[in-house]
């Protein structure tokens, strides 16, 4: 099995103050890994490394895929909602990554802005404005625009933050989906109990007491 990414006995933490301290796993091609952890334990913390956002204070990272690559999810609270900008330009400004200089978006990345869409099932809405969308909605386009940053792997951020139930479900179905075509996913939340987790290992975060569990 491919590793993509290897966390190795890692210290993450802010100024003087450490959040984790001597983390270690793998993140395996395929993998689809919930990350459970009470609030405050070093959840964002660990996406914000993970990202290469804050530096290791100890130990390192080492990424087998391209850095660059990795599609992102924010939080939801994190995203202004009023942003004024269609369904089709927030997904295609998930393409940013594979622009480099060129000032423009080429019909290869505009392209796969509107596949993304489809993968979601969110097409009919590529013109309605952010603004306008329900929760649910409004979190599939910031799926799609991860996904159009990556083929291979996504971190989400408690994507099903602030959703009702049926949403939750359709949401976390549209998850499966891209796990089964072959995607790796990281996904932080807090309001899954350990036996309700899709994917296939669940990482437990508690202060300075780390354990990655295999999903029967
Ligand atoms: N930018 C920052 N500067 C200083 N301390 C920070 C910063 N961001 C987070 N912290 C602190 O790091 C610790 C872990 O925060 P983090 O946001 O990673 O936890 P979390 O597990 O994601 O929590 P939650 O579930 O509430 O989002 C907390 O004590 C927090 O106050």
């Amino acid at each position: 099995m491919k590793t993509l990414i290897k966390v190795d006995h890692l210290r993450l933490g802010y100024d003087h103050q450490e959040v984790i301290n001597d983390l270690s796993f793998d993140i395996n091609q395929g993998d689809f890994i919930t990350v459970l952890g009470q609030n405050g334990a070093g959840k964002s913390t660990l996406i914000k490394g993970l990202l290469g956002l804050i530096k290791p204070m100890k130990g390192q990272i080492t990424y087998y895929l391209n850095e660059r690559e990795i599609g992102y999810m924010p939080q939801e609270t994190k995203v202004d909602r009023h942003f004024p900008a269609s369904v089709y330009e927030i997904v295609l400004s998930g393409a940013l990554n594979r622009v480099g200089y060129r000032p423009f978006f080429n019909s290869k990345e505009k392209k796969l802005a509107v596949e993304c869409l489809k993968t979601l099932h969110i097409e009919n809405l590529k013109n309605n404005s952010f603004g306008e969308l329900s929760g649910g909605q409004r979190q599939k386009v910031l799926l799609a625009r991860a996904l159009c940053a990556t083929r291979e792997c996504l971190v989400l951020d408690e994507p099903s933050n602030n959703l009702d139930y049926d949403s939750k479900e359709e949401f976390y179905t549209v998850l499966k989906e891209l796990h089964q075509k072959g995607l790796t996913i990281i996904m932080i939340t807090h309001d899954l109990a350990s036996h309700e987790v899709i994917g296939n290992k669940i990482l437990h975060l508690d202060k300075n007491n780390y354990r990655m569990e295999e999903v029967k």
